[in-house]
């Protein structure tokens, strides 16, 4: 998939009495790739854009400027186009586990959805089929007959995480979806979706507030901050070389090794007013290193010496 140039802005426009309605800028000037068979972590405090990044790459939702390509067709016209083409190759698995679980109906029949709408399959090869998700992600098939509400949460998100499977697709963006979780039950699902990964070939795009996730799953790391990529490189690079003064604010303030902590507790959360975002770089004000020309003007990504391919938006890295 390759994201290029994406911005998504809310509001804007122009009110009854001709009076400029403010925008809301979501996501701005995002380009990146995401490669067959990695895990693509991204990471970032609350309100940086993760949810309408995770929702412009499924075709949830479409850009307002700048396209995302998922082979050699686009996404938003995709979605539109041929919503079910495009859901048997892109799958997406939310972060609250029941309740992205319809109430009313039977985890068959949840299961079923996909594979009679998206596949075409008879009766037989979806009893078969049915039978070999729920053996995918450890859920015995008596389950099958029972509601949503009889599962604990860790169970719930399997049966999104076979859900998402069902239609064979290629790549799965996964929003958060272990952050609902106890600690000890989110290892588990994490060891299901590793094991599916390489059982499946998928590509997963994983997206997370908790470093410590991301460090364990990703293998390219993508730091959002205020809607704009911060720092993009491989999780090793990212994680022991961080280059972005805000990812080494982060990483500094995380308890290592196994760091438990998030962004809200670990960095000041106050963000610029995203109806009027700063000139210069958007971390400025919280960075230690910050000077005139950081608040003049935008810092562009910029690849580090070594040629590794790990780029920050940063005049004064490393
Ligand atoms: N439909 C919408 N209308 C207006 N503003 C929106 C909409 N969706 C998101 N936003 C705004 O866009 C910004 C990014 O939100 P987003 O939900 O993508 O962040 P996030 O990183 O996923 O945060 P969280 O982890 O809290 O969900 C926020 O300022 C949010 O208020």
């Amino acid at each position: 998939m390759s994201v290029t140039n994406v911005d998504r802005f809310f509001g804007g426009g122009k009110t009854l009495t001709r009076r400029e309605r403010p925008k809301l800028h979501a996501l701005s000037d995002v380009t990146l790739d995401i490669r067959r068979g990695e895990t693509l972590g991204i990471v970032g405090e609350s309100g940086c854009g993760k949810s309408t990044l995770a929702r412009l790459l499924v075709g949830l939702d479409r850009p307002t400027g700048g396209t995302i390509r998922f082979q050699t067709e686009d996404v938003a016209a995709t979605a539109a186009r041929a919503p079910r083409a495009l859901a048997q190759k892109i799958q997406f698995v939310f972060q609250d586990p029941v309740s992205s679980l319809n109430p009313r109906k039977t985890i068959r029949a949840i299961l079923n959805a996909p594979l009679v709408h998206l596949l075409g399959l008879d009766r037989a090869a979806r009893r078969k089929r049915l039978t070999e998700l729920m053996d995918s992600v450890n859920l015995r098939p008596e389950f099958l007959d029972r509601y949503p509400h009889e599962f604990s949460g860790g169970q719930a998100q399997r049966i999104g995480i076979a859900r998402a499977l069902a239609a064979n697709p290629e790549l799965i963006v996964l929003d958060e979806p272990v952050s609902a979780l106890d600690v000890s039950v989110q290892a588990q699902v994490l060891n299901i979706l590793d094991e599916l990964k390489r059982g499946f070939s998928l590509t997963y795009v994983f997206i997370s507030h908790d470093l410590s996730v991301i460090e364990s799953v990703s293998d390219r790391v993508v730091v959002l901050y205020f809607g704009r990529i911060a720092e993009i490189g491989s999780a090793g690079s990212i994680f022991r070389n961080p280059r972005h003064q805000y990812t080494k604010l982060l990483l500094n303030s995380a308890p290592a090794p196994g760091r438990r902590s998030t962004f809200a507790e670990d960095a000041e959360t106050e963000l610029p007013d995203p109806f009027h975002p700063p000139k210069g770089c958007a971390f400025a004000a919280r960075c230690p290193r910050a000077d005139d020309m950081c608040r003049a003007s935008r810092p562009p990504l910029q690849p580090a010496p070594d040629s590794s391919g790990h780029l920050a938006a940063c005049y004064h890295p490393g």
